[in-house]
């Protein structure tokens, strides 16, 4: 068994990779990043370090790599016979290994069993997208490539921060991992991946995740960013950050709850246990990385704004959430793009053009007027 890998990064070698390997796939990575792959092909193990409570070593064999951008066709060739290929590139570049996948089915020989799709990225439906990027440049060959492939939405939760210098190949990462990836796309024929759950309905999962993983995590960052605290560790040590973190989650759990008719206990633990893996004092996991790309992290359907906006439709609180959006849009990490673009926006541009070129928000909805009370009192502190 195969599995094509996209995305050799800290969640591609730390966590997808690892599971993969462990069900006894034969692990192609593919990446853009040179270096990387050279040191990848330098070795032939690496170790997944998981540090914290209950942590161990495990290391992982059986894998290759190949430069997408230098060798396209050698990755299309893989992809044409493997059983399954995976992503954990970024929501926003899933367009860019589109064309690649899509060749790679066209060559697929059409009597073999369908290929399995699965997106490993922080987004809602990551893998719908990723189809329909495949979709819209196959064009009227899509119908003929349509049935040589499955594609299952998932959502991966496993805190992997920037490795330090010199750690090669090697990934430390926390002890927890979760991977809930949709059932019905593979009839009879999931995958083998151990640890992994398979699901019928994976909307509550990838909301729970990304409305409480990632709310909680990215409401960390900012409030720590912006009181000049640089590891998530040492911002919720900080009693008034850690209570408008659980604040935030409060009001996210109470949409969950709403919405998908979660129980508000099981809710309550899950957001206790997330609060311990984010103070895990042994993860090096900075504010930067964490609130890395707000512009991505602040627009319609993402962790702020797509839960608060529900709320607000629902009449529930919204206030920690604003609060947390307030503090995203003071994040202002010079090396980080988005970062330096939400900056300029503010400077540039009025309150209300701000808040509807970045929540994607309409003026007439409820949570316009309250995104856009944090944005005006961010342009008062820039003196704009
Ligand atoms: N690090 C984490 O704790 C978690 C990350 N995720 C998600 O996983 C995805 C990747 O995140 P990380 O691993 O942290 O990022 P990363 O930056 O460590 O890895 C991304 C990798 O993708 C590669 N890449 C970029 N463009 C490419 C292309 N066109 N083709 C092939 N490879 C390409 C990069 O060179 C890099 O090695 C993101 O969607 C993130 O939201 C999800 C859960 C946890
Ligand atoms: O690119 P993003 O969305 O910041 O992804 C990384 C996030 O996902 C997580 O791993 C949670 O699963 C956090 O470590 C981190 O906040």
């Amino acid at each position: 068994m195969k599995a094509v890998h996209f995305g050799a990064g800290n969640i591609g070698r730390g966590f997808v990779g690892l599971l993969l390997h462990q069900g006894g796939y034969e692990l192609v990575f593919s990446d853009v990043a040179a270096p990387l792959v050279d040191a990848i092909n330098a070795v032939d193990r690496y170790t997944v370090h998981e540090v914290g409570e209950g942590g161990r070593d495990t290391v992982v064999t059986g894998f290759r790599a190949l430069n997408s951008a230098e060798h396209p066709d050698a990755v299309i060739e893989e992809i044409a016979g493997a059983n399954v290929v995976t992503t954990a590139v970024g929501p926003t570049v899933l367009k860019f290994v589109a064309p690649l996948i899509m060749s790679g089915l066209a060559l697929r020989d059409p009597s073999s069993p369908p290929l399995q799709i699965m997106a490993c990225e922080n987004a809602i439906n990551a893998t719908d997208l990723l189809r329909d990027e495949i979709k819209e440049r196959a064009g009227d060959a899509w119908d003929a490539l349509a049935g040589r492939a499955v594609f299952a939405n998932t959502a991966v939760d496993r805190i992997v921060p920037a490795q330090p210098e010199g750690a090669g190949v090697d990934v430390t990462v926390e002890p927890f991992f979760e991977w809930a990836i949709e059932r019905p796309p593979f009839g009879d024929d999931p995958p083998t991946i151990p640890g992994a759950h398979f699901v019928d309905d994976l909307a509550p999962y990838i909301e729970r995740k990304l409305f409480t993983v990632n709310t909680g995590h990215a409401t960390t960052a900012y409030f720590g960013a912006r009181a000049g605290i640089d590891t998530i560790a040492a911002a919720l040590a900080d009693d008034d950050i850690a209570g408008r973190v659980s604040a935030a989650l409060e009001e996210t759990s109470a949409l969950l709850a709403a919405k998908h008719g979660l129980d508000p206990a099981s809710l309550a633990d899950y957001r206790a246990t997330i609060l311990r893996r984010f103070r895990n004092a042994a993860l090096p996991d900075t504010v930067w990385r964490v609130g890395r790309q707000p512009l991505r992290k602040l627009s319609r359907h993402e962790r702020f704004v797509g839960p608060a906006a529900e709320a607000a439709e629902r009449g529930l609180p919204v206030d920690a959430l604003v609060d947390a959006m307030g503090a995203a849009l003071a994040f202002d990490d010079t090396e980080d793009a988005q970062s330096v673009d939400l900056q300029r926006m503010l400077r540039e541009q009025d309150a209300a053009t701000v808040t509807a070129a970045v929540t994607g928000l309409e003026p007439q909805h409820p949570l316009f007027a309250r995104v856009e009370a944090v944005v005006a009192a961010r342009q008062a502190e820039l003196g704009v």
